[in-house]
């Protein structure tokens, strides 16, 4: 489980970053997540720039490709020392499996290989989008189920989903495997394009691994505010959870 809210840095330079990042104490490690946004605008470098600032890194970056590109890429990648990365479920069990494979030959001797995982079905798609924009013939749960199971298969440490989804993965592949919970929003909150969002308390009763946070706190007028009440109710479940168990 990761304890801390995971930030969406959505922004489109290093400035940016610098800017929101001055609104947390300096000796605060937090955990933060890169997606293309911002990774194709400010490059590797802000790979480097939040390590040296002591930050864990969920690298979104979504791959999705043929086996042989996905390995490579996920090669290159692990050389970053970044956390965590994904790849699209939608690629198949043997893409997943190759991906898995360029993170471990990708990690040096000595380092931790960064944790994988797959989106099932992205948290801005409907049902109906599903069935009739990709033509799959099933509900949006089955869906998200026999994905979170082929990466499970592939020996990936869990997805990308819902936390609506969360019990159900959890029950079809095991208790241990990571739903990675983005769509996160407090009950009084904008949901903007997400639609299938729950809010932090909710997400972890339903058994999320670990919440995505992005504009909820980046576009608040006091995000560090926003940051520790989202923190706060995220971990009010958590410490529920020991008293009771
Ligand atoms: O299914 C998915 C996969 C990834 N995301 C990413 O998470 C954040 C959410 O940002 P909010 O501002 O909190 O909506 C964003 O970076 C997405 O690219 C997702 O939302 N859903």
């Amino acid at each position: 489980m990761i304890k801390k809210p995971i930030i969406a840095l959505d922004f489109s330079s290093m400035d940016e970053v610098v800017c929101f990042l001055e609104t947390f104490t300096s000796d605060e490690p937090l955990y933060v997540k890169v997606g293309m946004e911002l990774y194709y605008q400010a490059g590797p470098q802000i790979i480097g720039f939040l390590k040296e600032k002591g930050h864990q890194i969920f690298l979104d970056l979504k791959l999705h490709d043929i086996p042989n590109t996905v390995y490579q890429a996920m090669k290159g990648l692990a050389r970053l020392g970044v956390d965590m990365v994904n790849v699209h479920a939608a690629g198949g069990k043997k893409m997943m499996e190759a991906a898995l494979k360029g993170l471990e030959d990708g990690t040096s001797i000595g380092q931790k290989r960064p944790k994988l995982i797959a989106v099932t079905q992205l948290t801005s798609t409907s049902e109906e989008e599903m069935q009739y924009g990709q033509l799959i013939k099933a509900t949006l749960m089955e869906s998200v189920i026999h994905y979170a199971k082929q990466a499970h298969e592939a020996g990936l440490d869990g997805v990308v989903c819902s936390a609506q989804e969360a019990k159900h993965i959890l029950l079809a592949t095991t208790d241990r495997f990571m739903c990675v919970t983005p769509g996160i929003r407090m009950a009084e909150d904008d949901k903007n394009d997400q639609l299938r969002v729950m809010t932090p308390s909710q997400a972890r009763k339903n058994g999320a691994a670990a919440i995505v946070v992005g504009r909820s706190i980046t576009k608040k007028s006091n995000p560090r505010m926003a940051y520790e009440q989202i923190k706060d109710e995220w971990m009010v479940e958590i410490e529920n959870e020991k008293l009771y168990s």
